[in-house]
């Protein structure tokens, strides 16, 4: 069964100690490098945000501690709330989010969009009820079990539909639901699977500033309510500022910059890497940007 939320209480508790430790991760695609020695970590009950310039490597990043590719070198660990560690790079993706725990969204939105809103949430938790039904025909009638699994089942999926602000749109086909909220049943169906770790690919990706400010009030309670932690991919620095605990630059393949939003964003080799200059002219450029805003505002007065 999907674990259901547990209370603020004891997602306060969980101790910052890493959920995820990515060690000398290498992955090369023919003569590309595209991730080249990259080390960091992902705190438990964190926002961790993995941002860089186009072809930095981040979904590269993702498609390895999701399974869907296999690294050239490299370790990667998931340490679950038990204590229980699983050497991802060593399993299957099915069981990666199977045993590990760990959920992904992708760039593109991938749901049942011939299916209800509340469909597509229950189909996130076959394998629960699947097990609960002892895999027999029989065991779907039948069993006590399997009726305890799908009640349970129906109330997580109502939970997360109230998180998601998707309650209204319960019964109607998930592909009629503007893109935001799209958006949003992709977050409630991965967190119906009860994940550890949260993978999201650019969740902000073609919102507008409302559907923004609701994707960054469904991901703080996330936080706030489950203590599941969530390691995203995002372009959007306002959604990265505003609701990241811990953030990881890359540029080529490489780290080059890892901390609190507040220190990245000042950090002369993550702006040098955005404007596309060597990190010694980072200055003198802020310095022609700051002259050039000062003389447009003085222009408009
Ligand atoms: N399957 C693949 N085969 C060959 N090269 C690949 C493959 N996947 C990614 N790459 C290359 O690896 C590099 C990193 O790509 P990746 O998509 O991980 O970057 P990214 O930081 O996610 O970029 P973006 O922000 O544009 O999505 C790029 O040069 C890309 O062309």
């Amino acid at each position: 069964m999907a674990s259901a939320p547990t209370t603020k209480a004891a997602a306060g508790a969980a101790a910052q100690d890493p959920i995820l430790k990515v060690e000398h991760l290498s992955m090369r695609f023919g003569g590309l490098m595209a991730i080249n020695d990259l080390s960091f970590e992902c705190r438990r009950g964190d926002i961790t945000a993995l941002i860089g310039p186009n072809g930095a490597g981040k979904t590269t990043v993702f498609n390895c501690i999701t399974g869907f590719y296999k690294p050239t070198m490299g370790m990667m660990t998931l340490r679950q709330k038990g204590g229980q560690d699983y050497l991802l790079e060593r399993l299957a993706d099915f069981e990666i989010t199977k045993r590990a725990k760990v959920a992904r969204t992708f760039q593109n939105i991938r749901l049942f969009t011939g299916l209800t809103v509340l469909e597509n949430l229950l189909v996130a938790q076959h394998n629960a009820l699947m097990r609960a039904s002892g895999y027999t025909i029989l065991g779907l009638f039948g069993f006590p079990a399997y009726r305890k699994a799908s009640k349970e089942s129906i109330e997580l999926a109502r939970y997360w539909l109230d998180k998601a602000s998707l309650t209204e749109r319960a019964d109607d086909p998930a592909g009629d639901l503007p893109y935001g909220a799209q958006r949003r049943l992709e977050i409630a169906r991965a967190m119906c699977t009860g994940p550890e770790l949260l993978c999201l690919d650019e969740p902000a990706a073609g919102l507008n500033p409302r559907e923004s400010l609701a994707l960054n009030t469904l991901l703080q309670g996330i936080r706030a309510d489950t203590g599941t932690s969530i390691l995203l991919i995002e372009h959007d620095m306002s959604v990265v500022m505003e609701i990241s605990d811990h953030v990881v630059v890359l540029e080529y393949g490489q780290k080059i910059s890892d901390g609190t939003p507040d220190f990245v964003k000042n950090d002369p080799k993550v702006i040098a890497a955005y404007l596309g200059v060597e990190d010694d002219e980072v200055e003198e450029v802020i310095a022609e940007v700051e002259e050039v805003a000062h003389e447009v505002e003085g222009g408009q007065k």
